[in-house]
């Protein structure tokens, strides 16, 4: 071998066994962490702090390495770390290969359990009744909207919002068939298929479109049969061992989907956090004004607010708000206060660190 390379892989040899070294140590620093977390019963996973390490990370300044794979190799090293306190189960919306599934990944990593589920309730239900820590499901997406499902398990439900996660959506035609002329129908979840829609309309004119629960269902079904494709993640292409007959089919770049991380208790503060509530109002003038006054009272920026039908009476509507803030925080807490004093119901969802990409 060339005298220069065997030298240099010498080198790489030598730092590799001192990241080595440096990440056993880490690790033993790790389990102190876990040993006072379970004396204590504090979170095992701590989203805030992960937050703030992420933050460190994206202020410095590097010559070589771009920040998204920096936060990716420190993504699995605290997956790792976490794992080793405790092999934590995440349940998410599945199946596998799901844009949910890529979202739980981003935010645990590889190295915990992850329990696929068929709907956004048992996800809920895995949290509830403790055969998951955390689960991940979708909440919005920024072209289509809300996910209502996710918003109304929160009426009913305890489980709190630990975090949130966007993921970029890139749709792709999957297929067992290696040409375009072959597909004579395309399965997909009915919002992706929406999504698509012109791409689809120009090089697939006669094509059938069929809807599925989700985007990897339609990657199963075109895995046995060489005539359909399938719009669905690269990731569902390894899955089920399909071609890639198109990349990037949808029609809107910047298509983002946000996932919440639901489990049993609100992380501290991180420094940079939201705060999540839900709410109905009396039925007179002024009533949702009154509310919003308050948050212009304690300077707190709303950053969001959806309304949905109660279910319990006709066109009564329970509010969602999210707000800067963590509800520890005095504005915010007092800000809650003031509003438990004057609406029929309240519900705290959870603080939680803002999503640093
Ligand atoms: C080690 C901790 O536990 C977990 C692992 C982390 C890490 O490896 O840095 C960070 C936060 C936690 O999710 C901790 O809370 O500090």
């Amino acid at each position: 071998m060339n005298k220069d390379l065997q030298d240099l892989r010498v080198q790489i040899n030598e730092i590799d066994n001192k990241i080595i070294e440096l990440l056993e140590k880490r690790l033993e620093i790790v389990k102190e962490v876990g040993a006072i977390k379970r004396e204590k019963s504090l979170s095992f996973y701590a989203p805030e702090r992960e937050n703030q390490i992420y933050k460190a990370l994206d202020s410095l300044k590097l010559t070589f390495m771009n920040k998204n794979s920096l936060k990716a190799i420190f993504r699995e090293i605290m997956s790792v770390s976490i794992k080793m306190e405790e092999p934590l189960t995440i349940s998410y919306l599945g199946p596998e290969a799901t844009f949910t599934h890529q979202a739980a990944i981003e935010k645990f990593g590889t190295s915990l359990y992850y329990q696929p589920e068929e709907s956004i309730e048992d996800v809920f239900f895995d949290v509830e009744q403790d055969r998951a820590d955390f689960g991940v499901v979708p909440i919005e997406n920024s072209i289509e909207g809300v996910v209502n499902y996710t918003l109304d398990m929160f009426v009913n439900s305890n489980v709190k919002i630990v975090s949130e996660v966007m993921v970029d959506i890139k749709h792709n035609l999957l297929s067992k068939a290696t040409s375009l002329s072959e597909i004579k129908a395309v399965y997909s979840h009915p919002n992706a298929l929406g999504q698509c829609k012109n791409w689809l309309k120009k090089h697939l004119p006669n094509a059938i479109l069929l809807e599925t629960a989700s985007t990897a269902k339609a990657a199963k079904i075109a895995a046995k049969d060489k005539s359909v494709a399938a719009i669905s993640s690269l990731a569902a292409s390894s899955l089920y061992d399909l071609n890639v007959l198109a990349r990037g089919i949808e029609d809107k770049i910047n298509n983002v989907t946000r996932f919440l991380v639901i489990g049993k208790h609100i992380p501290s503060p991180s420094g940079e956090d939201k705060t999540s509530l839900m709410f109905s109002i009396h039925d007179k003038v002024g009533a949702l004004y009154s509310i919003l006054k308050i948050f212009y009272d304690n300077q707190i920026n709303l950053t969001r607010i959806e309304s949905r039908p109660s279910k319990q009476e006709n066109w009564s509507y329970i509010f969602y708000v999210d707000v800067d803030g963590h509800i520890e925080s005095e504005s915010v807490k007092k800000a809650f206060d003031s509003l438990s004093e004057i609406v029929p119901f309240v519900k705290l969802l959870g603080s939680y660190p803002k999503y640093i990409k």
